[in-house]
């Protein structure tokens, strides 16, 4: 735990160690911890590993780079379904007409095993307020999501798979025709469980 400190979140940051950015929302603590990022992990990974935090750094900046091209793509094909052309949303657009980098922030989710599962939360039901979410998980089942008539449906983790969810922006944005999806993380008794959010919205001028 003295170790994790040295990367907390400070009171008016957004990057570092701590509980779940949307516990702020929530009367209950939720049974999980995180670790935020925007852009480089490089001030925190330095307090935790002075001699060793380049690669840490360098695998991070890697998946973000990716995750940044993939989470355009899906933007403009969501968008392109629905009529909607890059003249017609210039805030998305550079200059030269390549899709503008959005405004991202990686979240690392850990949920420890828990003693009560059924006394508690990972992360409280919740929608994300991205365009859309990619969300990576290791091999332990927790997310869920809410499907009109059927209740909260486990989204199994598949070796390989990346999960994709439709945050609010783009519900508003297709005026309900990709609806954000409702979403939270329960606990188990037995196993950990990690999840590697990237959070995708617009840019921020
Ligand atoms: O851990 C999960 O599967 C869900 C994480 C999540 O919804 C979030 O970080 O916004
Ligand atoms: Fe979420």
């Amino acid at each position: 735990m003295q170790q994790k400190l040295k990367a907390s979140r400070s009171p008016e940051g957004v990057t570092g160690y701590g509980v779940a950015r949307i516990s702020s929302f929530f009367s209950k603590l939720m049974w999980s911890e995180g670790f935020t990022i925007v852009s480089s992990p490089i001030e925190h990974a330095r307090q935790l590993w002075p001699k060793d935090y380049k690669k840490f750094c360098e695998v991070i900046e890697e998946y973000e780079k990716e995750m940044e091209k993939l989470a355009g793509r899906l933007m403009w094909l969501m968008l392109g379904s629905l009529g909607i052309t890059k003249d017609d949303v210039k805030w998305a657009v550079g200059p030269k007409g390549e899709s503008k980098g959005g405004c991202a922030s990686l979240q690392l989710n850990f949920y420890p095993a828990c003693p009560d599962p059924d006394r508690t939360m990972g992360l409280a039901a919740h929608t994300d307020s991205t365009i859309l979410t990619i969300l990576h998980q290791n091999n332990t089942s927790g997310l869920e999501v809410f499907q009109e008539g059927n209740g909260w449906v486990t989204v199994p983790p598949l070796p390989g798979a990346l999960v994709v969810n439709v945050g609010d922006l783009s519900h508003i944005l297709s005026n309900g025709s990709y609806p954000s999806v409702l979403h939270r993380a329960i606990v188990t008794r037995t196993r950990h469980r990690l999840s590697l959010v990237y959070l995708y919205g617009p840019p921020s001028e």
